[in-house]
């Protein structure tokens, strides 16, 4: 079963309150969710792995620590995950970025595929699928199932927010996939919206509401 950690930093929480308050403009949402993506890729990233890389310091020669070149490729489903790549990529400049673009009916709740681009490499690549949102699930559900279509083998899921419900269809669908959060909400409502959650993620990150 993929694993489901919630990234519960004090920054990352703080700043998630100021995101989910309504009274937050896009400009500070959209500058919060760039942080709160950067915080959350310095804790995703805990794991990458290490070798050893002989230099000279002014005083000596020694061994010391760079990272092993592991591939990676973030993969934000629009338009919300847009939000939080730049963030990302603070920390990890040299990734390559796929692009899903998927929207969810209004009415049926279902994912509707419109566009996706990918690296080429993507079976050779740690990819890291971001969306600020995961309500029922669908709409991360379908973009794994995307990547893996396409040759994708190593897959992790970051959201700033997630309901159980989403969860649940992930690690039911995608038992590989490691999930990493910003905060595990209660519930949907009767309209798929997470509760307590922030409302629209689209919406408020490029003010089309
Ligand atoms: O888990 P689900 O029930 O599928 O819902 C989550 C999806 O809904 C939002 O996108 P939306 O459809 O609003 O598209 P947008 O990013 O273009 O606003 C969000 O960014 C997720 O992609
Ligand atoms: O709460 C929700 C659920 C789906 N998409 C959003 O942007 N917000
Ligand atoms: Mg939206």
């Amino acid at each position: 079963m993929g694993n489901v950690f919630v990234l519960d930093h004090p920054l990352i929480q703080h700043k998630l309150t100021y995101i989910r308050n309504k009274e937050t403009g896009t400009k500070e949402f959209r500058e919060l969710v760039d942080e709160v993506a950067m915080l959350m890729a310095f804790e995703i990233t805990r794991n990458l792995p290490l070798q050893d890389k002989t230099i000279e310091t002014p005083v000596v020669e020694t061994k010391a620590k760079v990272l092993s070149g592991k591939k990676i490729g973030l993969v934000p489903i629009l338009r919300a995950g847009l939000g939080m790549v730049d963030g990302v990529l603070k920390l990890i400049p040299a990734a390559k970025v796929g692009h899903v673009g998927l929207y969810r009916d209004p009415e049926t709740l279902q994912p509707v595929e419109y566009y996706i681009k990918l690296p080429s490499d993507i079976n050779e690549r740690e990819l890291i699928v971001i969306d600020p949102m995961l309500a029922t699930g669908g709409s991360a559900n379908d973009a794994i199932h995307s990547l893996k279509k396409r040759g994708a083998e190593n897959i992790r899921l970051m959201c700033l927010i997630a309901a159980p419900e989403g969860v649940e269809v992930i690690k039911e669908e995608h038992p590989d996939v490691d999930i990493y959060l910003g905060a595990l909400d209660e519930k949907l409502d009767e309209k798929g919206y997470i509760v307590p959650g922030l409302g629209d993620a689209g919406d408020r990150l490029f003010g089309t509401k």
